[in-house]
């Protein structure tokens, strides 16, 4: 069990108090899965780096079970690979100096089967689609054998079809390793399809939770995932004067365009 409580994080810009995260609770069973939607800005991504321990939180603390730190594997949107190195020394590249170099090629070839790129191990990154290249980030990731797996908009950049390769993949990824899975997203389809648990942000906060109790693998035209979906965006559109108060930025049109057949 990964604990949250009370976390905040304020930012100083120009002697002006930026509140990214603000009194957020949050708990996570083992092996679950989550997915934080959200505006633009209202703090998914601050709440992702304090879970992976890239920024200290302002107030409030993180607990993990039995108070040792889980092994943290993180994926970003950009997959920022290393163009000197192959698909299989980018995969591995985090355990280099730190494992024999045995286990390296052996949780390396173990990852890159699980994402489906066993055949470009040898590849170099300017040989690799966006899909590829996304799928190497995930497997760079995976290597480490997290027990926290954090993703901060793996797919934003894909076309909708590889997109959804991607997704499924990354299911069934989570339902063979099990890790507990914090993914943040702008796509509340994306949220339904993939998670246990959407936990909806606005301004800072944790504003709602929904569990999403449908059987795996999800259909995107399913009657119940799309009631689901309609519901969570009802939700975070709430008052849209009030929204349009805490969000003076364009960026709320995110949710306002998307149409639920
Ligand atoms: N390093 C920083 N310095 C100053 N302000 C920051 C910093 N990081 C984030 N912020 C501010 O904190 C707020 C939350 O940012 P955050 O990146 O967490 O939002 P987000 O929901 O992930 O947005 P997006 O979906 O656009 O990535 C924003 O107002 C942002 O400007």
């Amino acid at each position: 069990m990964l604990e949250v409580r009370g976390l905040s994080k304020h930012y100083k810009v120009s002697d002006r108090d930026v509140v990214a995260l603000a009194d957020v609770d949050l708990m996570l069973a083992p092996g679950s899965f989550t997915v934080v939607v959200g505006r633009s800005g209202c703090g998914k991504s601050t709440l992702l780096r304090l879970l992976a321990g890239l920024v200290a939180p302002t107030t409030g603390d993180i607990r993990h079970a039995d108070g040792h730190r889980p092994t943290i594997g993180c994926v970003f949107q950009e997959p920022r690979l290393m163009p000197w190195l192959s698909v299989a020394g980018n995969a591995g590249f985090g355990l280099v100096g730190k494992v024999a170099k045995a286990e390296i090629a052996s949780r390396v070839a173990a990852a890159l089967a699980l994402v489906g790129l066993t055949d470009f191990r040898d590849a170099y990154p300017d040989q690799l689609s966006g899909g590829m290249a996304s799928r190497v980030g995930l497997a760079r990731a995976l290597v480490l054998e997290p027990d926290l797996l954090l993703l901060d908009e793996p797919f934003a950049a894909l076309d909708a079809f590889t997109r959804r390769g991607l997704q499924a993949e990354l299911t069934d990824i989570w339902l063979a390793r099990r890790p507990t899975v914090v993914f943040v997203t702008h796509d509340v389809e994306e949220a339904v399809l993939l998670a246990d648990q959407v936990v909806h942000m606005d301004g800072g906060r944790i504003i709602g939770r929904r569990p999403v109790p449908l059987a795996r693998p999800r259909d995107a035209t399913d009657q119940a995932l799309v009631t689901l979906r309609r519901a969570i965006l009802d939700d975070l559109a709430g008052d849209p004067s009030q929204a349009a108060t805490r969000h003076p930025s364009s960026d709320q049109r995110v949710f306002q365009q998307e149409t639920v057949p």
